[in-house]
């Protein structure tokens, strides 16, 4: 087996950028509607401030209303349970996203259920969760859901294909089993329990790492022509760059895996990028669900 192919969610992720905007011009011109996202961030993760400002910016990049809300790091649980009642009432939000991870004091599960499940756009609330489970209109995860288009768009029909989920999360790992299982794929959901990873890894003939174990996923676990989706993002020491310096790596250790498979993610460009172009889609039809108005094809 060759090189694998590279799944470029970056392009790819640029294109949905690009039909999400045309949908949200449509809206305007022709139903007076501007869809309106609130981002909420609470504490000063690094990380988490780069995703949320990347956030608020792509959402008035493809033209729809943007509200920023950064609360203190101990900010109270029914602060923020209030803030997000404010944002269920405001008719001008349509989605409501809350930035993971949430500090301690709170309880991440009871924010998220507070959300309207018509404004979350994150696709966390039990009743999204449920409806998802269940074949009902849910809105979905963003990054389980950009997978999957990635996955559409590279092997068309997933019918009867075996696709292996390595992580059970409740944001990355059981969504993207309900996914694939929707897509007709045969699923196995595995996780740091499994015994035999490797073998259980071998037989997929899509295999969506996401466990958070930086290059845990060797080359020889993977299939040959195997489709190879890494949500990993992990920063690494990398030495060799100079000292204290890192690098982001995957789940997957690329260069090996890559010999292997017949297409694969890198990291960075692949899965991440998808996960905030996701969030903007999810808004548009979260905005048309709630105004009875069709959701444009994006
Ligand atoms: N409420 C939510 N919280 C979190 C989510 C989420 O979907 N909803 N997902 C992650 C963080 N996340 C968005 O919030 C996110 C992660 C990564 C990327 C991304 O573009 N990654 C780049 C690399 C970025 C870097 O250099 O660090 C890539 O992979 O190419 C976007 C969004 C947890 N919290
Ligand atoms: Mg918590």
């Amino acid at each position: 087996m060759g090189t694998g192919a590279i799944i470029d969610g970056k392009a790819f992720a640029e294109g949905l950028r690009g039909r999400v905007a045309g949908a949200v011009a449509e809206l305007v011109r022709d139903r007076g509607f501007k869809p309106g996202l609130a981002v909420v961030l609470v504490g000063e993760d690094p990380a988490s401030q780069v995703y949320v400002r990347n956030k608020a910016k792509q959402t008035v990049e493809v033209g729809m209303h943007s509200v920023e809300h950064r609360l203190d790091a101990d900010t109270s649980q029914e602060t923020l349970l209030a803030l997000i009642a404010e944002l269920n009432a405001d008719d001008a939000v349509d989605g409501i996203l809350v930035q993971l991870p949430l500090p301690a004091q709170i309880d991440s599960q009871a924010v998220l259920d507070a959300i309207d499940p018509a404004k979350d756009v994150d696709g966390f609330h039990v009743v999204n969760a449920g409806r998802l489970a269940t074949g009902g209109a849910a809105l979905v995860p963003c990054t389980p859901l950009g997978c999957l288009l990635l996955l559409k768009d590279r092997l068309g029909d997933l019918s009867g294909l075996h696709a292996v989920v390595v992580g059970r999360s409740n944001i990355v790992g059981k969504p993207m089993a309900q996914l694939l299982l929707g897509a007709n794929c045969t699923v196995t959901v595995a996780h740091s329990r499994t015994r035999d990873l490797a073998a259980v890894c071998r037989q997929a003939d899509i295999l969506v790492a996401a466990v958070g174990r930086p290059e845990m996923v060797r080359g020889d676990w993977i299939k040959p022509g195997a489709t190879v989706i890494d949500v990993g993002i992990n920063r690494v020491p990398a030495p060799d760059k100079g000292e204290g310096k890192t690098r982001l790596v995957g789940d997957v250790a690329f260069a090996e895996a890559a010999e292997v498979a017949g297409a694969i993610t890198p990291v960075p460009g692949g899965v991440g990028p998808m996960t905030i172009a996701v969030l903007l889609r999810n808004t548009v039809e979260a905005a048309c669900r709630r105004r009875g108005v069709p959701v444009p094809g994006m």
